[in-house]
């Protein structure tokens, strides 16, 4: 098996994308001039600060609900009939859509702009209208029950006002809907926003936010009267990248900060480039090989810069050449005594021992935030496998499960682009529609897959590892792991099996997560996984179409639970 990495280095071949999702209802507020780096200094002492918007306990449907994990309950109650999701920035002023504050968007300068929302996205209606008090309600109902309880990392027993916030972004996180702290949250903010500033690494189960708690660091570093860049984020994909910059865009709302996508653009040649014109922006969010470059040749300043955060830190310093251009930035950032001045941040849901040892040093004396081996897993996502009879089997199971998959929105997630492709193509055969999101599509191609996938236009992609990391589309309630995912050596990977099954069960919500095993090795491989994790990986009849659909609604519905620690007991046929 060959794995290469994408033009910004990310691991298993497939390239990059774009995309942003979060969910919100829109708020007609104008962008305030205050600077909030004139009061970090009194976030080392947190208190409470004077909110002037809407109470965030204030949970009623009207009010404006928790939109997060929505999709996930509602479409497996709703069935196929349901309103269309609720997702991907609603409110947030999409492209060619002009937005109060009257930004204008530069031309062809890669993604930057004065509060600007990613462009790309063609979705400007308002999809909140789609979306029922009803649903609202139930939903912000199971997540407050989840917030309070002690057990879940979205439990916290502090509010944002507690944290250290500025009133504008306070503002921000009310316009998104997020009500209270989630454990990681609650824990990184007082840490990563106290003078002076200390490093920070930081880790957290996929979906429990670590988002919002690196870019309220970057939002509150900001010095908004300074006209050059003082944040830089860096991400494995181009998706993700343009994702976190739609985030700080919303959570920035109200504020003048400036931001840039530094993510590669198309040439007058037709080939992708870093973008050419240098940016001023004060939040710099991109892939490692174009910041890198920008860098380099003088296109982004770092003189200035206070923050430096790594997304996916472990992935971005494992594979060779996304460290190489990590370190290649990080090492030009200003120094004093030696040290890196700027405050740097890693987050990720996953720290491999090795990695762990490396981030030390990367970001030294810094503070921690730490997962236990058994915390890893996300609870609400329930695992299953299929014995399918031989490879060729697995796209007749696949075929038949379409309806399930379609009931919300799946991710499928196999080894390569060519098998991506040949599973699309026989789903197309049999007239479901899908669609094969990889690395080996132009960049256009690719954005408009995942906007047509975030728009829920379509229902089922097909992928490869470049969608394992951090990309939140809340609607998506199952992954299916055609091939279960290896590492560069080809070991069964329980790091990217984490990431990959994250894609569902955001914040709360339930999901699904279903391994087709086909032969003695691919059964031997998830068992390793199963065993990595201790969380036991149920099997489900593939001969029955309505027991399988019944299960899985059930769990979506919450009407069973089937977690629990351990190892599945029963042997696959391909074992015995
Ligand atoms: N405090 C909050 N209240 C409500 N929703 C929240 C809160 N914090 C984050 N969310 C929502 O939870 C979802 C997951 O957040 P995010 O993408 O930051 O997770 P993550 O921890 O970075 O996951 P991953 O490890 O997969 O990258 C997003 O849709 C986000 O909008």
């Amino acid at each position: 098996m060959s794995f290469k990495k994408d033009e910004d280095g990310f691991v298993t071949g497939p390239a990059a994308n774009q995309g942003s999702a979060f969910a919100f209802r829109p708020a007609n507020a104008a962008p305030t001039q205050s600077s909030l780096a004139s009061r970090v200094g009194q976030f080392s002492q947190p208190q409470a600060q004077g909110l002037g918007a809407s109470s965030p306990t204030a949970t009623s449907p009207t009010a404006g609900s928790g939109a997060q994990g929505l999709s996930v309950f509602g479409a497996a109650a709703r069935g196929s009939g349901a309103p269309a999701p609720m997702f991907g920035g609603a409110g947030v002023p999409q492209q060619g859509v002009p937005k109060a504050g009257g930004a204008q968007r530069p031309p062809q300068q890669g993604l930057e702009g004065r509060n600007q929302p990613v462009p790309g996205r063609g979705d400007a209606e308002d999809r909140n209208n789609l979306v029922s008090t009803l649903q609202d309600y139930e939903v912000q109902v199971t997540l407050a029950d989840q917030q309070a309880d002690p057990n879940s990392p979205l439990y916290s027993i502090k509010r944002f006002q507690d944290l250290g916030l500025a009133p504008e972004l306070l503002q921000g996180l009310t316009m998104m809907n997020f009500f209270k702290p989630s454990k990681v949250q609650e824990r990184a903010l007082p840490l990563l926003l106290q003078n002076p500033p200390r490093n920070l690494i930081g880790q957290s189960q996929s979906g429990t936010g670590k988002t919002a708690a690196f870019t309220l660091t970057m939002l509150s570093r900001v010095d908004f009267a300074v006209d050059a860049t003082q944040a830089i984020c860096m991400a494995p994909t181009r998706e993700l990248a343009r994702q976190i910059l739609d985030v700080v865009v919303t959570m920035g709302k109200f504020t003048p900060v400036t931001t840039f996508c530094a993510v590669p653009e198309m040439g007058a040649d037709g080939k992708m480039h870093a973008p050419s014109a240098p940016t001023k922006a004060q939040i710099v969010v991109g892939t490692p090989g174009t910041v890198a470059n920008m860098v380099k040749y003088k296109k982004i300043d770092v003189s200035q810069v206070q923050v430096f955060v790594l997304d996916e830190a472990d992935n971005m310093l494992d594979a060779g050449a996304l460290n190489d251009q990590c370190l290649e930035v990080k090492n030009r950032l200003p120094k004093e005594n030696g040290k890196t001045k700027a405050q740097i941040v890693l987050f990720s849901a996953t720290f491999p021992d090795e990695v762990r040892m490396y981030a030390d040093k990367i970001a030294p004396e810094a503070n921690k935030i730490e997962l236990k081996k058994e915390e890893l897993s996300v609870a609400n996502i329930a695992q299953f496998y299929m014995d399918c009879k031989d490879a060729e089997s697995r796209n007749d199971i696949l075929a038949e499960l379409y309806g399930i998959l379609t009931v919300g929105q799946s991710i499928v997630f196999c080894d390569t682009r060519a098998v991506a492709d040949s599973i699309a193509d026989r789903m197309r055969d049999d007239y479901h529609k899908v669609a094969a999101l990889h690395g080996a599509k132009d960049a256009a191609a690719r954005d408009a897959l995942i906007d047509s996938f975030r728009d829920g236009k379509t229902k089922v992609l097909i992928t490869t590892n470049v969608m394992a990391r951090g990309i939140d589309i809340p609607q998506v309630n199952m992954i299916v792991n055609y091939d279960m995912p290896k590492d560069a050596s080809g070991r069964p990977d329980a790091e990217t099996y984490l990431h990959r099954i994250g894609r569902t069960g955001r914040f709360g919500a339930k999901g699904v997560a279903i391994n087709f095993v086909h032969d003695l090795k691919s059964w031997n491989e998830m068992r390793q996984i199963e065993r990595v994790l201790n969380r036991p990986i149920i099997r489900v009849e593939t001969d029955d179409i309505d027991l399988m659909e019944k299960t899985f609604n059930d769990v979506l519905k919450k009407k069973v639970e089937v977690q629990s620690t351990g190892v599945n007991r029963e042997v696959s046929s391909h074992a015995k």
